[in-house]
């Protein structure tokens, strides 16, 4: 198998990135193309209390298990298959179960610290950084956070202020002078999505001819 063409998609919270990865993932065949969600590779956090869990800085680069990230990655490179770990966003750590990814053509990363890490960023053939203004991203992460992550509007907006906004200002929004594309307004900018799109369908069908 040839080495998978590895897609970095990254950009603030509630910026639209996981929405420009499932954009790109509906529009491959499934047997082509995988998504890596870098919130799986969250650090777990089993041996600390409730309490202590809800006091980590999840917006610092510690926060992540990037050594388990980079092994993945370098797994699929080479062709196999991983146990990919899921993430538990209620409770603060890893769920006991892990899925397993199949190696692909197309693996698409997708977080907001992909391009932090020079080791993952030289291995990203293509870069995107998702650029929403922050009181949307805001808007829409306290939405998200009360329906899904099962947290209070005061715990959204006190982790926002206190950790969420400084951490982006010191290690996302810096990280936008190493992206390709910078894609605004995120999720549903069409014509980005379908630039990406026509993009990600010419490499596959290259490979195709090739092998
Ligand atoms: N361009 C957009 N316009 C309106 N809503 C959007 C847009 N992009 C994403 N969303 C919505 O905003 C929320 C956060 O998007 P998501 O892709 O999960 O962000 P991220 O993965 O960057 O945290 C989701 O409910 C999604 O449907
Ligand atoms: N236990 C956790 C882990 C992470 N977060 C927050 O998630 C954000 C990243 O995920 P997005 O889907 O929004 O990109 C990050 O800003 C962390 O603050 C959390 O609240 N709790």
């Amino acid at each position: 198998m040839k080495k998978p063409i590895i897609i970095g998609i990254t950009g603030g919270t509630g910026s639209g990135k996981s929405t420009v990865a499932k954009e790109i993932y509906k529009s491959i065949p499934a047997e082509k193309i995988a998504v890596i969600e870098q919130d799986s590779y969250y650090k777990d956090q089993s041996h600390l209390s409730f309490e202590e869990r809800t006091k980590t800085n999840y917006d610092h680069p510690n926060a992540f298990d990037t050594e388990l990230l980079l092994k993945h990655l370098k797994m699929l490179m080479n062709g196999e298959a991983i146990d990919k770990p899921l993430y538990d966003f209620e409770i603060h750590t890893r769920k006991k179960e892990t899925v397993r990814v199949e190696p692909r053509d197309i693996i698409i990363l997708e977080g907001i610290m992909v391009l932090v890490e020079p080791e993952i960023r030289e291995l990203l053939d293509i870069k995107l950084f998702v650029d929403t203004d922050a009181d949307v991203r805001i808007v829409r992460r306290i939405q998200r956070d009360i329906t899904e992550r099962g947290r209070t509007i005061d715990s959204v907006i006190d982790q926002y202020i206190n950790v969420v906004r400084p951490m982006h200002m010191q290690f996302i929004e810096p990280t936008k002078r190493y992206a390709d594309i910078i894609i605004p307004e995120g999720g549903f900018n069409k014509v980005a999505i379908d630039i990406m799109i026509a993009k990600v369908r010419d490499i596959v069908s290259k490979r195709e001819v090739i092998e």
